[in-house]
């Protein structure tokens, strides 16, 4: 499976950190930048990696910035995209047991490498409850 990433600098090295663990255990992935600490704008980076997640590049997406706030309020802007900051295994796993996440968001300033690669391991492992009130409202969120 392919994996969109990117991160602005804030993001950088943990990107790296899960980038390496993601091709580890067997992911293909696109790293969309960007490719050094210096200086960038996340919006740019949150945009192009929920870009490619919308239009079927990748069927997930991870992205960095300090907070992961600023990336994923901007991942958030396309449609069809259910981007979840996370800084716990078990937001990991309801954001895709009960949301669907087809993104997921973490802060390098925040959440530690070993923590990063946890959270990330519980939302790829963890199957969407569908059919329920869960699809419901994920539908609803899909058509706004
Ligand atoms: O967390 C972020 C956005 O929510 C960014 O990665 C930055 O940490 C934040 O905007 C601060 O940026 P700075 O230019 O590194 O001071």
């Amino acid at each position: 499976m392919i994996i969109a990433v990117a991160s602005d600098h804030g993001g950088f090295k943990l990107k790296l950190a899960v980038k390496k663990h993601l091709i580890d255990r067997g992911y293909q992935i696109v790293d969309l930048g960007t490719t050094s600490e210096e200086s960038v704008d996340y919006p740019i980076y949150g945009k192009v990696c929920a870009e490619a997640v919308a239009a079927g590049k990748a069927p997930l997406g991870m992205v960095f910035c300090g907070t992961g706030i600023g990336i994923s309020i901007a991942a958030n802007k396309i449609h069809g995209i259910r981007c979840a900051n996370c800084t716990s295994v078990e937001m990991a796993h309801l954001a895709k047991q009960h949301n669907n996440a087809n993104m997921l968001a973490m802060g390098g300033r925040i959440t530690d490498e070993e923590l990063a690669i946890k959270i990330t391991d519980e939302w790829l492992d963890t199957e969407f409850e569908s059919g329920g009130r869960h699809s419901r409202r994920v539908d609803m969120l899909n058509e706004m």
